[in-house]
């Protein structure tokens, strides 16, 4: 029994034990999994106290990232929007007082809106709160912040005072109850007529003036082809009407008719450029009008909150308003050139075939004036006392054709008779190598040598001729036909344009003459050739120098006169007299009132504006294009580069038969040579008369050398005798440069003689022709009375003079007179055909009369300095002016 009870004991404790292990065991795993538990939920509890933190953080983040977004972006937009007012308002449309200055626009550019304050949209970007008003509407200003408005105003009309050229804004001011006060500081523009009053019961009339402006502007000025002057000048580049800006500062109740005109000038002034800024009445809605409010709580301009700009200093308005009258009383600013001008890319379009037609300023409304040169009219005078525009007209007017028409279209001829170099920039020069490319010819400092000018209309003869020979050839009258049925024909219509033309018809001499009827042919039969010429003078005398001719007169019918002009109009028409500066009445009526236009007239003279063009068309020209002739009436010309002297050579074999000495330049438009032919025939020796010694060397200088040139070496004797020290250079110079020279002086000369005379009958003597180059031939004199021989020298030359040319001897010397000449030969009655040439320097006519030169009297002849009269009696009817060519070293 105890085993079985100590079995079931020890049964019982096994199953105690076992109980009480997995008990443990069951114990142990819950006590695991409860830590696990807290250990979760003391997790879980960390976990759920950090989430409104970070939750927190990340919104506060999230916040101030959108919060700096906005603000970058709101200064991003606000920096925008005032760099957009800047350019929508530049310069001084809107700078700060402090460095404000005028920076007019650009008549192509409009003027912009104006800055009154600042919009604060942005704290570090503050943004211009502009105001419309030049070309865009009106302003109306309410509030009772009287000095509010009144900065407002101040403002507004110093902007559109600056932003305009000075004069383009003229104010008017009605201030009834402080007479104007408000606009004190402005009062420096009365001075130029920029600001005026009108007083307290003159409203009306102002408005009224306004209308009519406004109706006027749209009448004639736009008249249907431009919406507003502001779309007018953006296409031409041309501001023809000023900015009126009306101030109306209070008053009474308006009338009925005052209300009208005031709401036809807020509907149609803004694109006429009539303004109105207003306080103190009350203007309809509009589109075009811009309300300034000041109230307690802030200004407002429309509906946006504005900071006000302080007014601008008063000593500011006062400058500047000094400065602009100042600029306006001291005369319009000049038009650009620019303006005569078409767009580059229609340069050289235009056909002239019927005429050449061109602007040459801009009319009171605005519109070119344009000058037409063809069948009618044919021919301009312009007149028009010193200094008041000829020059720069006939720059403008040569700029305007020459832009317009190829040269292939139009040929210019230029001659200036006054002193002075400024046409020499149409030729090439040292300083520029361009020229114009229409240019022929360029004659500048021809006071004193009327002969070129003769030169010039004996060219345009010429030319006539030819024109109307090939018209008639192909039974044709006109120009325009002609060019028509002979298209590959080269008729370019010819512009010849003299300055100061009276010269050249002053005095009663044969120049004057045959110039008035070369004139007078020209005039009347150019027309239809398409040759026109223009004639210029300062000097009414040049004019009357035409009136005794009023056939020649007639053909003139454009008429331009410049300011003060007299007797370029007809007798009652007195409209060059109140020409303002710069201007010019254009008639095409032969100076009848009616047919008065007045222009404008742009500034072309300047170098810098003219050499753009100028070097544009240069450019254009075409391959074969040759510079035009400059005659410069200062300049000595050189016998090496005289086209005639380079043309000269010596035959390959024998001698020529009539060689010829080059004296000069002759005053012609091809700057050809004087030439003295040597034949072997009686009376082909020169004589060179006067006391001039560099002129009577260098007519000697270039005989000697150009005949040279036309002898192979040792195929010429050249025998120089010198007797005057003072040409001891130049006849050196030669002696030592010609090939076969030998030299005699006071010592030899009468063996020169003696050996020549004596030689003249041996057999062979007319092999090698014989120069005897006599330099101060009439000091050998003494020398020559010696006798040797049963001779004298003196006989021995005459019979040199006599019988020399035929045996190929002649004899080219300078006597310093006349009478020392005529002594030589034989005594004053002696005979003089030996000397079948001469070239007189300081002698006068007179004193060239009896024998020298056909009829009685001598030749109309005033010596002037480098120049000389050449007479071959050979081939000459007249005298023939030289300029010697400069000294050869
Ligand atoms: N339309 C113009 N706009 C601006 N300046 C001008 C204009 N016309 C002339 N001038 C200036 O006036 C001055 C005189 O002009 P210009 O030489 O053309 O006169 P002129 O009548 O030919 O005088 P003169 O006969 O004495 O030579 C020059 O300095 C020229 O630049």
């Amino acid at each position: 029994m105890a085993d079985r009870r100590t079995q079931l004991v020890t049964r019982v404790r096994g199953m105690l034990a076992e109980a009480v292990g997995s008990a443990r065991t069951r114990l142990g795993a819950a006590q695991d999994e409860l830590a696990t538990a807290r250990e979760r939920r003391a997790r879980i509890r960390r976990a759920a106290e950090a989430v409104p933190a970070r939750v927190g953080a990340e919104r506060d983040r999230r916040l101030a990232e959108i919060d700096a977004r906005h603000a970058a972006r709101l200064a991003d937009l606000a920096r925008r929007a005032a760099d957009a007012a800047r350019r929508e308002a530049p310069g001084a449309a809107s700078a700060d007082w402090s460095g404000w200055r005028p920076t007019p626009a650009t008549r192509a550019e409009p003027p912009g809106a104006l800055r009154v304050g600042t919009v604060a949209v942005a704290p570090d970007e503050p943004v211009p709160a502009l105001v419309p008003l030049l070309d865009a509407g009106h302003v109306h200003l309410s509030g009772d912040d009287r000095a509010g408005t009144e900065a407002v105003v101040s403002a507004l009309l110093l902007r559109a005072v600056g932003r305009t050229e000075p004069g383009r804004v003229r104010l008017v001011g009605y201030d009834p109850e402080h007479l104007g006060g408000g606009l004190a500081g402005f009062a420096p523009l009365g001075t130029a007529g920029l600001l005026t009053f009108v007083g307290p019961g003159g409203l009306g009339r102002l408005l009224d003036d306004l209308v009519e402006q406004i109706r006027r502007i749209n009448e004639t000025v736009l008249a249907g082809e431009h919406g507003s002057l502001r779309e007018l000048a953006a296409a031409t580049g041309r501001r023809p009407e000023p900015w009126r800006v009306a101030v109306l500062l209070g008053g009474d109740e308006l009338s009925r008719h005052e209300r009208g005109q005031l709401d036809r000038v807020v509907r149609t002034g803004a694109s006429c450029g009539v303004h109105l800024v207003v306080r103190g009445m009350s203007l309809p809605d509009g589109p075009t009008v811009t309300r300034v409010r000041m109230a307690a709580g802030g200004a407002h301009v429309g509906d946006l909150p504005v900071r006000l700009d302080p007014p601008p200093p008063a000593t500011l308005v006062t400058e500047t308003c000094r400065m602009v009258a100042a600029r306006v009383n001291a005369g319009p600013t000049p038009t650009p050139f620019t303006d005569l001008l078409p767009p580059v890319d229609e340069m050289w379009r235009e056909d002239s075939a019927h005429g050449l037609t061109a602007p040459i300023g801009e009319g009171p409304q605005g519109r070119p004036v344009l000058l037409t040169l063809g069948d009618y009219p044919p021919h301009a005078l312009i007149g028009g006392p010193s200094g008041t525009g000829k020059t720069n007209l006939i720059f403008a007017w040569i700029g305007a054709l020459a832009s317009r028409y190829s040269p292939a279209e139009l040929e210019f001829y230029l001659l200036d008779f006054k002193e002075g170099v400024s046409f020499a920039r149409f030729a090439q020069g040292r300083r520029d190598p361009s020229w114009l490319p229409h240019m022929r010819l360029v004659g500048i400092n021809v006071n004193t040598d009327r002969e070129f000018g003769l030169a010039l209309l004996r060219f345009l003869a010429e030319e006539l001729r030819r024109r109307a020979d090939a018209a008639k050839r192909h039974e044709v009258t006109k120009l325009a036909e002609l060019r028509a049925v002979d298209p590959t024909g080269h008729w370019p219509r010819i512009v010849a344009v003299v300055d100061e033309f009276q010269m050249l018809l002053a005095g009663r001499d044969a120049v004057a003459r045959e110039a008035a009827d070369l004139l007078e042919d020209l005039a009347r039969r150019g027309r239809s050739q398409g040759i026109h010429l223009v004639l210029a003078s300062q000097d009414v005398r040049g004019i009357e120098a035409l009136w005794g001719r009023p056939a020649l007169v007639a053909q003139f019918t454009l008429r331009i006169a410049l300011p003060k002009a007299l007797r370029i109009l007809a007798e009652r028409n007195d409209a060059a007299q109140s020409l303002p500066r710069h201007h010019a009445v254009v008639n095409a009526e032969s100076g009848m009132s009616e047919g008065n236009e007045v222009a404008r007239i742009p500034s072309a003279g300047d170098w810098d504006t003219w050499s753009d063009l100028q070097h544009r068309l240069w450019r254009m020209r075409p391959p074969d294009a040759a510079p035009a002739r400059l005659f410069d009436g200062d300049a000595v010309p050189r016998l090496a580069d005289a086209p005639d002297f380079q043309a000269l050579t010596a035959p390959e074999t024998g001698t020529l038969r009539a060689p010829v000495a080059l004296l000069g330049e002759i005053i012609d438009v091809q700057a050809r040579s004087a030439t003295l032919r040597l034949p072997r025939a009686p009376g082909r020796n020169l004589a060179v008369l006067g006391t001039r010694v560099d002129e009577a060397c260098a007519v000697l200088d270039a005989a000697a050398r150009s005949l040279a040139r036309q002898h192979r070496p040792g195929g010429a004797r050249f025998s120089i005798a010198c007797l005057d020290p003072d040409a001891d250079p130049v006849a050196r110079a030669l002696y030592d440069d010609l090939d076969d020279a030998a030299w005699y002086d006071e010592e030899t000369v009468a063996e020169l003689v003696e050996e020549t005379a004596d030689g003249l009958g041996a057999p062979g003597a007319a092999g090698t022709p014989h120069y005897l180059l006599l330099f101060a031939v009439d000091a050998a004199a003494g020398a020559l009375a010696a006798r040797v021989g049963g001779r004298t020298g003196l006989e021995r030359l005459r019979r040199i003079l006599h019988d020399g040319p035929e045996r190929r001897t002649h004899v080219l010397a300078w006597w310093r007179g006349v009478a020392r000449m005529r002594a030589d030969l034989g005594g004053s009655g002696a005979r003089t055909d030996q000397i079948g040439a001469w070239v007189a320097l300081d002698t006068h006519g007179g004193e060239l009369g009896t024998s020298l030169y056909p009829g009685t009297g001598g030749p109309d002849w005033y010596p002037r300095p480098w120049r000389g009269l050449f007479f071959d009696r050979a081939v000459h009817r007249t005298g023939q002016t030289i300029i010697p060519y400069g000294p050869s070293r």
